[in-house]
């Protein structure tokens, strides 16, 4: 019926129940788990959830359960038993690293070694996708389809939400005008959305590329606190307004503004990074200790936008040689890579030693 929520339509919805503190089941058949986010679980929820006849574990990423001493016995997660004493303080001290060293867990955390764990990481990658922090209280349910139902909650197929989480949705331009900047009045603001409702990206076109010819074009991933704030963590306000000042002198040229803050992890989580750097660690250290990988983007979205624009081949401004592998590997032909070091000074001189040294940037 023509009125039956999609997957990726489901996948939304779980999204947002998820962020408001809704457990989500997960499951098919006979098989099937009720996922909670750590991060957003109220009292009453967990002990709702924890009141149900199965055991209750808490799955959370290999990099997090490295930082807890947690043995990771499914690989690239851990799932780890609740205590039968454990309170919503204890879920929050497993998910969220913030008080690690001042109120390390008392360990050892005990993980489990039977049974499948494709759901929890399933669960895990919802939790990304949802830019919360990856840790999901999770207890089977025999009959899912049933419990969805009696419960009104949203029921994720595994099958078809794995599909949708690992597929590139479509981004479809919506909106474009003409907008004059500092940088050139010859430019054009065209707004791109997924069609899965996700978060809309950016492209800022300077005066009239040849679409025959390699455009020069840079993938900025947005940075409020460097961009809006002027921030000098990073650099990425000042590589901001260079590239646009060298496409507004070149006379041509396209920014892409992809809304993928904080390396794909979102601003609440990069402010977590932030907090943990402020402790000592470096950008990497505090990105795994979240339980993220280093670089959580997904670089689809700008070569798609690219080729919907219509440039098949770009003079790319970046200092990360992974931008250019990607972009290759997306079907965009790079034929230059145009540096941009610009705007170091004192406060992000440490963040960009290490991404030259742990990330592959060319300083
Ligand atoms: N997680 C995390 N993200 C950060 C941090 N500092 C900056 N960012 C984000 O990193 C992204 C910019 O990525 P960079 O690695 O600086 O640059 P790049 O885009 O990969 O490479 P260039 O093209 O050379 O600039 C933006 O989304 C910023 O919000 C940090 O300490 N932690
Ligand atoms: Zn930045």
């Amino acid at each position: 019926m023509i009125l039956l929520p999609t997957p990726a339509e489901l996948m939304a919805r779980a999204r947002s129940d998820l962020r408001v503190g809704l457990p989500v089941v997960l499951g098919d058949g006979a098989e099937g788990v009720l996922v909670l986010a750590a991060e957003t679980a109220r009292a009453d929820r967990l002990a709702a959830l924890r009141a149900l006849p199965g055991p209750v574990t808490v799955a959370i990423t290999e990099r997090r359960a490295e930082t807890l001493k947690a043995r990771a016995y499914d690989g690239d997660l851990a799932r780890v038993v609740m205590p039968p004493d454990a309170d919503a303080g204890w879920l929050r001290d497993l998910a969220d690293p913030a008080r690690d060293l001042i109120a390390p867990m008392k360990g050892p955390l005990l993980t489990a070694r039977d049974g499948s764990a494709g759901l929890h990481r399933l669960a895990l990658l919802l939790a990304k996708s949802a830019h919360l922090l990856p840790a999901m209280v999770c207890t089977p349910l025999p009959d899912p389809a049933q419990f969805a139902s009696d419960h009104l909650l949203t029921l994720l197929r595994p099958e078809t939400a794995a599909e949708d989480l690992a597929q590139h949705h479509p981004l479809l331009p919506v909106a474009a005008a003409r907008l004059p900047i500092e940088a050139s009045e010859a430019g054009r603001l065209h707004i791109f959305r997924p069609d899965n409702g996700g978060i809309e990206h950016y492209a800022i076109e300077i005066g009239q590329p040849d679409r025959d010819a390699p455009v020069l074009a840079r993938l900025h991933s947005a940075c409020f606190t460097g961009d809006v704030l002027g921030s000098l963590k990073c650099d990425c306000g000042p590589q901001l307004r260079t590239a646009l000042a060298d496409m507004g002198r070149a006379g041509a040229g396209v920014l892409l503004y992809l809304n993928q803050e904080g390396r794909g992890i979102g601003l609440t989580n990069k402010m977590r990074a932030y907090s943990l750097q402020d402790q000592g660690f470096d950008t990497v250290e505090a990105n795994h200790r979240l339980g993220f990988e280093d670089d959580e983007r997904d670089f689809r979205i700008g070569a798609d936008i690219l080729r919907r624009m219509g440039f098949g081949a770009v003079r790319l401004m970046t200092n990360n040689p992974r931008k250019v592998t990607m972009m290759e590997g997306e079907g965009i032909t790079v034929t230059e890579r145009v540096p941009l070091v610009t705007g170091t000074n004192r406060h992000n001189a440490h963040y960009l030693e290490t991404k030259a040294r742990k990330s592959g940037h060319l300083l």
